[in-house]
């Protein structure tokens, strides 16, 4: 039985990642390490339970004191997934999933060499921008993942695993299948 992995999922944003990420997780016992963002919540009447939401000078501070694994700079806001979370199950025996875009899994990739498993999710153009206008996305921010699309799925060469996500529960199921051959 191999040691704990690090599942990175990636790809397009609004592919899905998210939601495979849960269902993968979910079905297989992993972890879930979400992010911590400065960015406001969507609904901020209502946040999701995407992200952990914070405020830029706590989140400065805990950058400063060195918690994060990695940090990013998107559109202004910053994100970084913190190491004991990460850390503290891969000490247990427990393997995690986080979900970031490729920076962010290169950068994981590079602390955590062969344990880290990238998952690249994608799904086409069309599909991308009716999943997030379906899900209140703001028009500019579909507009700028529609933008990045193609930088973005250049990456999936460098990808452990890649899967079209056309329905969610058999590209969960696919994704299970493949990393428990
Ligand atoms: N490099 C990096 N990317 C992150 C991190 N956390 C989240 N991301 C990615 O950064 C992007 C943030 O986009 P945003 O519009 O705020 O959120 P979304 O609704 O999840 O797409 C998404 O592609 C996330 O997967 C992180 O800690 N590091
Ligand atoms: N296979 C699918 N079929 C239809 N809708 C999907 C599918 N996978 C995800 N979605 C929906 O698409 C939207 C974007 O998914 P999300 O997981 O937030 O994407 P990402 O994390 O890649 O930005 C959400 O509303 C989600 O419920």
């Amino acid at each position: 039985m191999p040691g704990p992995s690090v599942f990175v999922f990636t790809g397009i944003s609004g592919a899905g990642r998210k939601t495979i990420a849960r269902k993968v997780g979910e079905a297989l016992g992993w972890i879930a390490v979400r992010s911590c963002t400065t960015r406001e919540p969507r609904n901020p009447a209502a946040p999701d339970s995407d992200y952990r939401y914070m405020s830029r000078e706590q989140f400065d501070e805990w950058d400063s004191e060195g918690k994060f694994a990695q940090t990013a700079s998107i559109s202004g806001n910053r994100y970084g997934v913190l190491r004991h979370e990460l850390e503290a199950a891969l000490s247990a025996g427990i393997s995690v999933y986080v979900v970031l875009n490729r920076e962010g899994a290169e950068a994981i990739r590079k602390q955590y060499g062969d344990r880290t498993i990238r998952i690249f999710i994608y799904v086409d153009k069309i599909t991308v921008r009716e999943r997030l206008e379906s899900k209140g996305t703001p028009f500019e921010t579909v507009q700028r993942y529609l933008d990045s699309y193609t930088d973005e799925v250049t990456y999936r060469s460098k990808c452990e695993y890649t899967f079209e996500n056309v329905n969610a529960d058999r590209t969960a199921e696919l994704i299970r299948a493949a990393v428990t051959r």
